[in-house]
């Protein structure tokens, strides 16, 4: 009771207990100072740097802690908060988490186009979003549509294979789990990945919540995004600067040798190796690249 006493003054921020969101969400804590100590069992934890409780929930159920506004803010899968049918606000599209929800037949079977399948059965853990989608190909409202949606909360892929399931809607990331079940993918109905969601009548202090959006989204572009600085001769600066433009601009300064100048700029992770090739193709000397290991842009 003692912890929950500690609640009042502070700003609920919503976290996945476990699953695969889990790990990313800690890491977005750390990244952005959100220091804490959760512990064994407790699923509410005090962070020690801001006035903010972190509460551990089932990823499926944060949308209606945010939306209904007890919890200012939260982190969950953008499939959540479509299955929910929830209205809240989506600032951060965090980036991880990432996959589709498919709706997937047996690979050798009869159905290669999803209308095939209105009137029969489809076996989902998103029921809603499932339905929604089937009505849509019906032309109809939910309420007449003839095709059957029925929930499992999980192994959706066996459905089809123990005869429940002409089809099924389920979330893909590598397609290692539908291959494995002879399954494959006739329509996307939605693309997914982890976002920060907000209330739309949050609590707490606009300052505070502004001040983790801001925190979140300098660990974003801290691991987005690399630190680079060369020496490029002068005659050549022009086309190194187009290689390197930074994200405002590069910075240049003189160095200890008049033919010479230091460059330095923020430059795309996933793009680095290319961009040192190029570098040096250039003329460029001395290339390195820094990790960033924090930021505001
Ligand atoms: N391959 C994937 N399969 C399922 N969800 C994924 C996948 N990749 C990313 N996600 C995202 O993770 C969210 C939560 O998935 P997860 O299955 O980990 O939650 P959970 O059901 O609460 O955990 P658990 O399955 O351990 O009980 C999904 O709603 C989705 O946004
Ligand atoms: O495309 P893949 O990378 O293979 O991932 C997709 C699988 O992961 C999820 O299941 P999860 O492991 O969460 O177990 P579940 O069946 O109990 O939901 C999802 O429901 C798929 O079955």
């Amino acid at each position: 009771m003692d912890l929950v006493n500690h609640l009042e003054d502070r700003l609920l921020f919503a976290i996945p207990k476990k699953g695969r969101l889990y790990n990313k969400c800690v890491e977005i804590l750390n990244g952005s100072d959100i220091k804490f100590h959760r512990s064994q069992r407790l699923d509410i934890a005090l962070s020690t740097s801001l006035p903010i409780a972190l509460i551990f929930l089932p990823a499926a159920d944060i949308p209606m802690f945010v939306g209904e506004g007890k919890c200012d803010l939260g982190i969950t899968g953008l499939d959540q908060v479509r299955e929910a049918d929830i209205d809240v606000d989506l600032p951060i599209d965090l980036q991880f988490g990432s996959c589709k929800l498919q709706v997937q037949v047996p690979a050798n079977g009869p159905y290669t186009d999803p209308k095939q399948l209105v009137g029969k059965t489809i076996v989902s853990s998103f029921t809603n979003l499932a339905s929604k989608y089937f009505a849509d190909l019906e032309g109809v409202p939910e309420s007449q549509m003839t095709t059957k949606v029925r929930y499992v909360g999980g192994s959706v892929e066996a459905s089809c294979a123990l005869g429940v399931a002409d089809a099924i809607v389920d979330l893909v990331e590598s397609g290692e789990t539908m291959r494995a079940a002879g399954l494959t993918d006739i329509a996307t109905v939605l693309d997914t990945s982890a976002h920060l969601i907000q209330s739309k009548n949050p609590k707490s202090d606009g300052e505070l919540i502004e001040t983790i959006k801001s925190r979140i989204e300098g660990v974003m572009t801290a691991q987005r995004y690399v630190f680079c600085t060369y020496n490029a001769p002068r005659t050549n600066l022009q086309q190194l600067l187009q290689v390197t433009p930074g994200r405002k601009a590069p910075t240049i300064q003189d160095i200890a040798d008049e033919g010479w100048v230091a460059v330095s700029a923020m430059i795309e992770r996933n793009k680095k190796g290319s961009i040192m090739d190029e570098l040096k193709k250039n003329g460029a000397t001395d290339i390195l690249v820094f990790e960033i290991s924090n930021c505001r842009v």
